[in-house]
């Protein structure tokens, strides 16, 4: 137990410990005090292994099963133990050392807050609180997202999780923007875990509603944005309002980094905050955000203000991290990742029966305004490029190549703006393009046909050049 007074449901079910080996030759130990972390930068091309030999220890808020290696490839990551422990590490670590001053202390205290909430919303029957995360690109907001959501799992809660930063998606391809409850252990190695789609998992699966947005910064695209966060935002109340289960657990909303640089006044952070009705604002790593949305939201408002410390542990990380890294999330979504390989499945698909929509030009419809009444269109200083109506079906070309097609739930008659504001079923690649024949060769997560329903192409995230030979 790493928190004490709270218990993990599952951990011994989804992750049984192998017989112990005796540790390599290469493999060191590493001996933690209580209170400290192991923070590690693995490399790009060969895995930095951790386990856990003796005490307690958690990754971003979930724990670590004892005596189980966990890879972690290309990652960058912090282990915490509250109480001391023992890890052996194997492989090469781009950086590696043990932090004894962390933030850890105040995210435990946020939790046992939130819990408090939970606890008084359980009991009048209301709607626990709905949490949002904001601060500069790089500050830690998904991985205190992923440390409230593994407490809240601890604490047999279960919690709406959405992702409004679509720079990496959750439980989904980068250019999304996503929600689902967790009810059940977050993967340690994967980050956020597998959705169904893309295949079996080591722990249990979590069902996504998945919107793409196709660009890496909400700005790029802010009216859209908007619709998707309104979407995402009526489906997230409606499942705590109808699910009693969910209800006194309420949400927990990761943002982008770019939507807390301040253009626009904090524009887009005031519609997430409105459209989530959000009753708890964290703001981590930036004390002139802090006052800035001191000043919006002032003592008495619905929505109350919290500071919390950046993690000294949190790095920059360059355009080619995260470019790999999004190659990375697109190459496990079809293929799975460590233990758990999947065979994604290729088809052919004739030209005359697919509808591919091109994801460009500026939104033109006048009904599709969800933020028409926003402050900030006013803005002189804020002119949000609007882009991103689904525009005009193309004829598959080979510029198609390489690239993922979102499969929407929008037949290919409806609007121009029903199509773009429709939610995902899933992600195909398109591995291959025969203009003579006129047919696509695309692989698919899943066994089955492509539906004979709306698929966007265009905008974010860019090609994957290798992803089958
Ligand atoms: N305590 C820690 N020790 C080591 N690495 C950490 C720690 N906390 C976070 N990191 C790493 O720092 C990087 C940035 O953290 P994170 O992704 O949580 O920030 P973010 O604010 O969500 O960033 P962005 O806005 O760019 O999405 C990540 O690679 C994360 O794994």
């Amino acid at each position: 137990m790493s928190i004490p007074g709270l218990t993990l449901p599952g951990l011994t079910l989804s992750n049984a410990p192998p017989p112990t080996s005796a540790p390599s030759p290469t493999s060191r130990t590493h001996t933690l005090p209580p209170r400290t972390e192991y923070r590690f930068e693995s490399p790009p091309h060969s895995p930095l292994t951790i386990k856990l030999l003796s005490g307690t220890a958690e990754l971003f808020g979930t724990e670590l099963a004892p005596q189980v290696p966990y890879n972690f490839q290309h990652a960058k990551g912090a282990v915490y133990t509250w109480h001391g422990c023992v890890l052996e590490i194997t492989g090469a670590a781009d950086g590696e050392y043990v932090a004894e001053e962390t933030p850890m202390g105040q995210y435990a205290n946020l939790h046992f807050a939130l819990e408090g909430m939970r606890n008084a919303a359980e009991m009048g029957g209301g709607i626990g609180p709905r949490v949002c995360v904001v601060g500069p690109a790089g500050s830690g907001k998904t991985s205190l997202v992923r440390i409230l959501t593994g407490y809240a799992v601890k604490a047999r809660r279960q919690t709406v999780v959405v992702n409004l930063d679509p720079g990496m998606g959750m439980l989904s391809v980068p250019g999304t923007l996503s929600a689902a409850t967790f009810a059940s252990l977050v993967d340690v190695e994967e980050g956020w875990g597998s959705s169904p789609i893309s295949g079996p998992s080591v722990v249990p699966v979590k069902m996504p509603l998945v919107y793409h947005l196709g660009s890496a910064v909400p700005e790029e695209n802010a009216r859209l944005f908007k619709g998707l966060v309104t979407r995402l935002a009526l489906a997230v109340t409606s499942r705590l309002d109808e699910d009693g289960d969910v209800r006194a657990g309420g949400c927990v909303v990761d943002t982008s980094g770019s939507v807390a640089s301040g253009k626009g006044g904090y524009e887009l952070i005031q519609y997430i905050v409105s459209e989530f009705s959000v009753t708890t604002l964290i703001v981590l790593g930036s004390e002139r955000l802090y006052s800035s949305l001191k000043q919006l939201y002032p003592p008495g408002s619905p929505t109350s203000i919290l500071k919390l410390d950046k993690s000294g542990g949190c790095v920059d990380r360059d355009e080619s991290w995260m470019r790999a890294a999004r190659q990375a999330q697109i190459r496990e979504y079809f293929f799975g990742r460590g233990a758990v390989t999947l065979s994604p499945y290729t088809q052919m698909l004739d030209f005359a029966s697919t509808s591919i929509f091109r994801v460009s030009g500026p939104a033109t419809s006048s009904a599709f305004d969800p933020g028409a009444s926003s402050t900030a269109d006013d803005d002189d200083e804020y002119e949000p490029e609007v882009y991103g109506s689904a525009q005009d079906k193309i004829t598959p070309s080979l510029a198609l190549q390489n690239s993922l097609l979102a499969v929407t739930h929008a037949d290919p008659s409806e609007s121009a703006d029903e199509i773009r504001m429709a939610s995902v079923m899933g992600y195909v690649y398109v591995a291959d393009v025969d203009e003579g024949k006129k047919k696509l060769r695309v692989l698919s997560p899943v066994s089955a046909r492509v539906p004979a329903k709306a698929l966007l192409w265009g905008g974010f995230p860019e090609d994957v050049v290798d992803l089958v030979g």
